[in-house]
């Protein structure tokens, strides 16, 4: 394997046009099945039956725009109707007081759920699971509580009435179907939305951070970024719907447009249907909504509320036999039949990969250094003043016991953990020496890491693992997918590209780590302990991987336990014991000192080596 291995490009056949993808077979029966829902109501012509497809396809752009938030990005807001109140008020307030038509009031609204959907995420974020979700709905009741309270702005619980100008220009109808029409625009204008961000770098992203934050933070992902651009889309797009709901219903009160009933309904759709899904929330509203609808008008005043019961039972029966939801179960098998049709295909040819810029400096000179680390845990110096340089072009090798303190060093030298005292410096693309602070700036100023204990997305495939981390250099789709081909190809898992990374056995893992680290293109590299659990053939393989790296002009330091493999590698080795350097210096030189043999290797080695 020589380095010019890691920029070759492959024959570059072209990206598929607009018209091949709307003839491809997943997007026009998609759209088929979508105009169903239009086109059978207005077929039959029934006021219920129209209700009932405006109802649909309300919850489902309601649930599609919380999807982006809970499930791409994995944040279980269970206070949407925060957003969906905020639109409905908005749009309607901005008609009584400055005649402004709804058309274009609920975008001055939409920005504003937006800005109030970043205030609440930016502290939130910080919670985990249930507390999230509990602050969720605190906001939700504290925002109901507020419009309930400022009544001469809002009406209070008293309510308001929209001003009912009937008319296009004021979305107010006598006509129901007029409503279906804008119903169904929203739904396909919020699909269009969640399809797009779900197959953008954005949708990658949020998908990583959902997964794995540490892991995402080492690909550069700024996390808390990622989650707010996710809040604010997800919040504006549920404050459209919401407007549109309000002129539906033309009446507004605060029980009912802040209400945690229809939040968590919002939120049941997507998980019924398939979290994080594009299609998932359309199903999940066209299954249980119907359903709901027809409970209540058969049940009627005599069993009020009974229509919950359906929306309960719906939810245990597909969490009990479908945790992933209907499209999280069934998607896979349905796109493959679909992809069978005529026009279907590979939507996502292999592209030629850009080439790999060479890192740039002058041989020898410092790349990355730690001086003086201190770290405390409590009562435990885990590193009692560790300096280590690493020299552009070099292999460091760093071993010790365990316990020694070397992954603590690496956390340190990667911006995952702040030093008690001391300093990191690394010297950034543009040749000058910098302190960055967030594990993600050191990310994106060139230092990959892999994780002693591997970090997988565990439900995206190895290729999309490789991307996440390809993402960092190459916003393009099609781009980054080519990067992470190559990437699979150089440690050896192109054969299991398209295999869920948690299929994969603790080996495949291993190298993973590496392939997603070196598609951010670093020009420093740090493993931890990749070398553990391969088989023999592995190790070889990946000894000769790390000098190819090298030599493609990446330098390295590598903990390892493996001493064969790392002696090989190694122009240098450090050896860390209780927290401190105990030796320094070329391999041949370390090993015969007496201190790093009796505190790591041992008489046994020295024998085996025959010193
Ligand atoms: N987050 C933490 N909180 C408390 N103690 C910690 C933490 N992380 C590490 N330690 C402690 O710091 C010491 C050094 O741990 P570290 O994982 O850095 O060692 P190591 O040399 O990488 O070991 P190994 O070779 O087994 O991976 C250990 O005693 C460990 O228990």
């Amino acid at each position: 394997m020589d380095a010019s291995v890691i920029a070759t490009a492959s024959p570059s056949p072209r990206k598929p046009g607009l018209a091949t993808r709307l003839l491809h077979p997943r997007f026009y029966c998609a759209a088929l099945g979508m105009a169903l829902l239009l086109v059978v109501p207005l077929a039959i012509n029934s006021p219920f039956l129209t209700h009932v497809a405006v109802t649909i396809c309300v919850f489902a752009a309601l649930s599609s725009a919380w999807n982006i938030m809970g499930g791409y990005a994995g944040q279980l807001s269970l206070g949407h109707a925060v957003f969906y109140g905020i639109g409905g008020y908005g749009t309607a307030l901005l008609i009584q007081h400055f005649g402004l038509s709804p058309w274009i009031g609920m975008w001055p609204a939409a920005a504003l759920a937006a800005l109030v959907g970043a205030a609440i995420g930016y502290p939130c974020f910080r919670l985990r699971g249930p507390f999230f979700s509990l602050a969720t709905i605190a906001f939700l009741e504290v925002t109901r509580l507020l419009f309930i309270h400022f009544d001469w702005i809002t009406g209070g619980s008293a309510g308001l009435i929209v001003p009912l100008n009937p008319g296009w220009a004021w979305m107010i109808f006598y006509d129901k179907t007029n409503y279906l029409y804008i119903a169904f625009g929203l739904l396909v204008f919020a699909v269009l939305v969640a399809w797009w961000i779900r197959g953008s770098r954005l949708g990658y992203a949020l998908t990583a951070v959902r997964e794995r934050e540490d892991a995402a933070l080492a690909a550069g992902i700024d996390n808390t970024g990622v989650k707010l651009r996710a809040v604010m889309v997800s919040a504006g797009l549920t404050a459209v719907v919401g407007a549109f709901h309000a002129m539906y219903l033309t009446f507004l009160e605060p029980a009912t447009m802040f209400s945690l009933p229809t939040s968590i309904e919002i939120a049941m759709y997507a998980l019924i249907g398939g979290l994080g899904t594009v299609a998932g929330p359309v199903f999940g509203a066209l299954l249980v909504v119907p359903l709901a609808e027809a409970a209540r008008v058969w049940l009627g005043a005599s069993a009020n509320g009974l229509h919950g019961f359906v929306y309960g039972t719906a939810l245990v029966v597909i969490t009990l036999t479908m945790p992933a939801g209907l499209v999280g179960t069934f998607g896979r098998r349905v796109t493959g039949w679909l992809d069978r049709l005529p026009g279907g295909g590979n939507l996502a040819p292999a592209l030629a990969p850009p080439p790999v810029a060479r890192p740039q400096g002058t041989p020898g000179e410092t790349m990355l250094e730690g001086r003086d680390l201190v770290r405390r845990f409590g009562g435990l110096i885990a590193t009692n003043n560790v300096s280590i340089t690493l020299k552009r072009g070099e292999i460091l090798g760093v071993i010790g016991p365990n316990g020694a303190g070397k992954t603590t060093l690496f956390n340190q030298l990667s911006g995952f953990l702040a030093p008690s005292s001391g300093t990191v410096t690394v010297r950034g693309p543009d040749g000058k020496l910098v302190e960055p602070r967030a594990p993600d700036a050191f990310a994106r100023l060139g230092v990959g890491r892999t994780f002693q204990i591997v970090q997988p997305f565990g439900k995206l495939t190895v290729l999309e693992n490789i991307m996440i981390g390809a993402f960092m250099r190459h916003a393009d789709v099609a781009e980054a997918r080519a990067v992470a081909l190559r990437t699979a190809k150089l440690v050896g898992l192109d054969d299991v590209a398209e295999v869920e990374a948690r299929n994969l056995p603790i080996g495949g893992l291993k190298r993973l780590e590496v392939a997603r680290t070196l598609a951010t293109e670093p020009s420093i590299l740090l493993l931890d302990e990749v070398m553990a659990g391969q088989s023999q053939a592995d190790t070889q393989r990946m000894v000769q991987l790390i000098r190819t790296i090298r030599d493609s002009g990446v330098s390295i330091i590598a903990i390892e336990h493996n001493m064969h493999a790392i002696m090989s590698i190694s122009d240098r080795i450090v050896v860390v014991d209780s927290g401190r350097v105990i030796a320094e210096g070329e391999p041949r030189a370390v090993v015969q000192d007496r201190a790093v043999i009796e505190a790591y290797l041992g008489e046994d080695f020295v024998d085996a080596q025959g010193h």
